[in-house]
């Protein structure tokens, strides 16, 4: 998939402005990706004005990219930065600063932690969705994405915009699908990898907390990373987290991690409202069939050991990986799967609990 990536790339550096270099010798290629032949990306004005001016050079670029071998459609889309692009001053991630208060935004009313033992579970998907759930139950829903090593949010969203920061302080989140979503993926550049240390992870989460102006929000709903790190203690211990949802597959690897991340929260004296099954089941859409490729009832059973509520169980699922990937996440659908969301958003809503 890479080396059509290059391919593109090396087409699309053939693409010339008229003002001298190419598409990619000026940066302007955004979001840049392949997926079974299908090729999406962004070109990167640099105002509106110009952007309005370019359609001929979009649609060069595409015919470009069409031409690669392997290509069997591109989508190209213009934009333009609005004056919301981050300045260079507000750097993020830096150690953070003494807090005396609770590291909770003054318009939140809950805050709600979705976590897991391991990576690739699910959690990011579960988050997205059940946040989406609950805007569509008329809540008003942030999401702050605090996976910082491995920031899914601005995909799951399709957001490709840099959040605003008027006065290189403040600053102003996203929104999408009715959610306000923050991620430090939508700070940095798609592919700079988050080098930091335990010290510049927790001053990126205090400023994605305090420094973001998320308004009022019933809920604020925290993707955190896999496992049991820096981020989870620091949340939990500093912010009042009303509840943790742990999402686990039913394998015995995701298991054991997933008991990792409950005493982790017991610990932390975080209640943990329940677990999540995700990847329960694979039903054939030939056949019919039912798969249980990751194993067969070990978080129901789980649940039921620790006495924890089983919030839901959720199959593998085409279209919850196709919306995740196209930025449209599945619950904005009135599928099963979107029904299951919106049966778990109500029951936190019948819980109290948003
Ligand atoms: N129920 C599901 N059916 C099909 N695909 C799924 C399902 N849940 C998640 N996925 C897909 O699995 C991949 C991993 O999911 P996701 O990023 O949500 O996991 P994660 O636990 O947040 O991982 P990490 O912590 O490593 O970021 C994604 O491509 C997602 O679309």
């Amino acid at each position: 998939m890479s080396e059509m990536k290059d391919a593109v790339e090396a087409a699309l550096e053939r693409v010339d402005l008229p003002d001298g270099g190419n598409l990619i010798s000026r940066d302007m290629i955004r979001a840049l990706r392949v997926e079974n032949g299908v090729v999406r990306f962004v070109i990167e004005a640099p105002s509106a004005e110009l952007a309005r001016q370019m359609e001929p050079l979009r649609a060069i670029a595409q015919k470009a990219t069409e031409a690669v071998p392997g290509v069997t459609s591109a989508s190209v889309v213009l934009s333009a930065p609005t004056e919301s692009k981050a300045p260079p001053q507000l750097k993020m991630g830096g150690h953070p600063k003494p807090q005396d208060s609770v590291m909770k935004p003054a318009g939140v009313k809950t805050i709600l932690a979705v976590g897991s033992g391991k990576g690739g579970v699910g959690k990011s998907t579960v988050s997205a969705n059940l946040a989406v759930a609950l805007a569509r139950a008329g809540k008003r829903v942030g999401l702050l994405d605090a996976d910082i090593h491995g920031p899914s949010q601005p995909r799951m969203f399709g957001l490709t915009d840099k959040p605003a920061s008027p006065d290189g302080k403040t600053i102003i989140p996203l929104k999408a699908h009715g959610v306000t979503v923050m991620s430090i993926g939508s700070m940095l550049a798609e592919d700079k990898a988050v080098v930091w240390r335990g010290p510049m992870l927790m001053g990126a989460l205090q400023q994605m907390l305090m420094q973001v102006d998320w308004g009022t929000q019933d809920v604020l709903i925290v993707d955190l990373p896999p496992g049991t790190g820096d981020v989870q203690l620091s949340l939990c211990q500093k912010s009042e987290v009303a509840g943790a949802i742990v999402v686990s597959t039913p394998q015995d690897v995701a298991l054991l991690d997933a008991r990792k991340a409950l005493d982790a929260f017991a610990t932390l004296k975080t209640p943990v409202l329940g677990l999540i099954e995700n990847m329960a089941v694979f039903t054939c859409p030939h056949c019919g069939k039912d798969s249980h490729i990751f194993g067969h009832g070990g978080v129901v059973a789980e649940a039921e050991k620790i006495g924890v509520p089983l919030l839901a169980q959720l199959p593998i699922d085409l279209d919850t990986r196709l919306g995740g990937d196209g930025g449209t996440p599945v619950a904005m659908g009135d599928g099963p799967i979107s029904q299951a969301y919106a049966q778990l958003a109500e029951r936190l809503i019948q819980g109290g609990i948003v």
